[in-house]
């Protein structure tokens, strides 16, 4: 993966809210690496000056006049606390910055993370079905969760961390060439060698970095999908199959893990080494400078001093850039997320009447890198019947009504659809789905009680309506039968209710905002035929003026409907009268006569589409 462009915008705009608390970390950190360089000052000072009595001359104006004012060195020698309390009142300076620094750090953090999350997910909220089609769920998740984790640790700790290096190396280096410039320059010598170093490996880290966030979304989707899928799992008997799949790949994962940690200890190491080194020459190069009268004694504890500050920075150079790579890679992870183009209205949106006629003029279409699926599909559904669809399975019979509910877009020149005379891809999104009901064919339930899920689309559901849809939907009795009726929970996707029951609730969740045009994506298939047939006459009764849409493979379903439509792998077989495609030779007819004849179970139904 290559480095996305524009991170910086990235962070900027993550760091709305949070700003203020960063500058105002920065500031303290700024203070407290400032006070940390004064005490080797006061050191110096203490040993050269007022131990050693030597001349104030070569001190900075404002210490002279300072030393004047505590009474001169000869009264400090007298009075040795002063300089104990002035080493003490530096630390305390120090302390309280680094704590205001910490608070403020904690608090831009925390607000920084809650931006990230916020915006990442209304982003996800708003990006096409197609996007999260194509998308594993487990890799999204773990983009949101550690990858975050990964983005707040080097804006809140690696960010402020490099500022105080730039000063730590700025006012150190300032400090030893004011005491020593040759000495300055022989404790320089190393620090491009490092830094080159540092650099050197920080392109291998982030390689690995990649390599390890990639593989642990595939290991997150991994877990994920068997957790959701549990029930197959468990049903072909697959744990152990599953188990091994798992546990080579974690393996992998750890085997990533153990090579960047085997190169990370390779780095310190040497870094350590490198560092080492660059200590020896000061501290040697310092004894030869003081014995030979070019620097004071103290001078040369100060330098030693000031040259800590200055290495430590340096060697943390090295692990900064590690993060940052590993930084890098976990904001890139994310700007995937954010590249991500939502789903937009065109300019001018229309919100026309939603209950005219639909018509699906010369419409093809393929999915993404696949073959076409539906091959000039042409058809006029009048504005309040009822159309039926049937074929076999992969025929395109939900592909027609998912390009309807625009959640996938039809590209131009691959035919139209309009409702009411209005072409679908110039109506307002919102708008369009909003007067489209429509129950998928596999319903999901969400891990909340029956009354939140069946409220979901309307806003302060009143008990009224909520009872009518209930009773529409032939869900009544299960609600009865359940010791908390609407508040009964219904598990994670509805696990803890049958099939029937969840398309029931579905259909029940869709009626409670009546819309224009109603879609039944085989959402009867798992109710007996009877309650299939109470449920179609009480849409009759109550949504008479609503067009429908019924997908099924049960004759029985769509003998009531105005015309059926017969999909071919993709292609229009046969449109009609329930009554004229019974007539017609055609899969209508091979299917009525076999299920005229065969057990009325929707297993059996489908086969038989099939096989036909
Ligand atoms: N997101 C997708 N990406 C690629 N191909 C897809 C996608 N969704 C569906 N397909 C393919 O498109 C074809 C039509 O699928 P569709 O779901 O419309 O069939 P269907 O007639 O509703 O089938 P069934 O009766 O089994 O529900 C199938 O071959 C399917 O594999």
């Amino acid at each position: 993966m290559q480095p996305r462009k524009g991170r910086g915008k990235l962070i900027w705009r993550f760091l709305k809210g949070s700003k203020a608390f960063f500058i105002l970390s920065m500031i303290c950190s700024a203070v407290a690496s400032l006070s940390e360089m004064i005490v080797p000052q006061i050191i110096r000072v203490t040993v050269d000056n007022v131990i050693g009595g030597e001349p104030t001359d070569s001190l900075a104006r404002p210490v002279q006049s300072l030393l004047e004012r505590l009474g001169g060195t000869e009264a400090l020698r007298e009075r040795m606390w002063i300089m104990a309390l002035a080493v003490l009142v530096v630390a305390g300076i120090c302390a309280l910055a680094r704590y205001e620094f910490r608070v403020s750090n904690a608090k831009g953090s925390e607000r920084l993370v809650k931006t990230m999350r916020d915006t990442l997910f209304s982003h996800i909220e708003r990006l096409p079905f197609q996007w999260h089609m194509s998308n594993h769920t487990g890799d999204i998740i773990q983009r949101c969760t550690s990858d975050i984790e990964t983005t707040r640790n080097f804006i809140s700790e690696q960010m402020t961390n490099l500022m105080r290096i730039g000063i730590l190396v700025v006012l150190s280096l300032s400090f030893m060439f004011s005491m020593n410039g040759k000495m300055a320059l022989i404790a320089m010598i190393p620090l491009p060698v490092v830094i080159g170093y540092s650099l050197f490996f920080h392109r291998k880290f982030r390689k690995g970095f990649e390599d390890c966030d990639e593989n642990e979304g595939k290991l997150s989707a991994m877990a994920q999908e068997n957790l959701t899928g549990v029930r197959v799992v468990r049903a072909f008997g697959r744990e152990r199959y599953e188990r091994d799949r798992f546990e080579k790949h974690n393996e992998y994962y750890t085997s990533l893990w153990v090579k960047m940690g085997r190169l990370m200890s390779f780095f310190w190491s040497s870094s350590d080494i490198l560092s080492g080194l660059q200590i020896m020459l000061v501290v040697v190069f310092g004894v030869i400078f003081c014995l030979k009268g070019n620097i004071t004694s103290g001078e040369y504890i100060a330098f030693i001093s000031y040259n800590g500050l200055l290495v430590w920075p340096v060697r943390q150079l090295g692990r900064m850039i590690s993060e940052m790579s590993k930084a890098g890679v976990g904001i890139d992870r994310i700007g995937y997320i954010m590249d991500a183009e939502e789903e937009k209205d065109p300019e001018g949106a229309l919100k026309p009447p939603m209950d005219g006629d639909i018509c699906f003029d010369h419409v093809t279409f393929a999915y993404e890198g696949s073959k076409e699926m539906l091959h000039d599909v042409s058809l006029t559904i009048p504005s309040g019947t009822t159309l039926g669809i049937l074929g076999g399975t992969g025929s395109g019979k939900s592909t027609l009504m998912y390009l309807l509910d625009r959640l996938y877009p039809l590209p131009e020149d691959c035919g139209k659809i309009t409702i009411g005379g209005t072409d679908i891809s110039k109506i307002a999104l919102e708008h369009l789905r909003g007067n489209i009901g429509i129950v998928l064919q596999e319903p999901y339930l969400f891990s909340r009680t029956l009354r939140d899920n069946l409220g979901i689309a309307v806003r302060d559901l009143g008990d009224e309506e909520l009872s009518a849809a209930v009773r529409a939907a032939c869900l009544e009795e299960t609600v009865q039968a359940f010791t908390k009726g609407y508040d009964t929970f219904v598990g994670e996707r509805g696990v803890t209710l049958s099939g029937g029951q969840k398309q029931r609730a579905a259909i029940a969740r869709m009626l409670t905002r009546p819309t224009p045009i109603m879609i039944f994506d085989d959402s009867l298939s798992a109710v007996d035929t009877e309650t299939d047939a109470k449920i179609r006459g009480a849409l009759e009764k109550r949504f008479g003026s609503a067009t429908i849409i019924l997908i099924s493979h049960r004759i029985t379903t769509l003998s009531k409907a105005d015309q059926v439509l017969v999909l071919d792998h993709g292609k229009v077989s046969q449109l009609g009268t329930p009554a004229e495609l019974s007539e017609q030779d055609g899969l209508y007819r091979r299917i009525m006569e076999i299920q005229g004849l065969s057990s009325d179970t929707e297993t059996t139904e489908k086969k038989e589409v099939n096989a036909v």
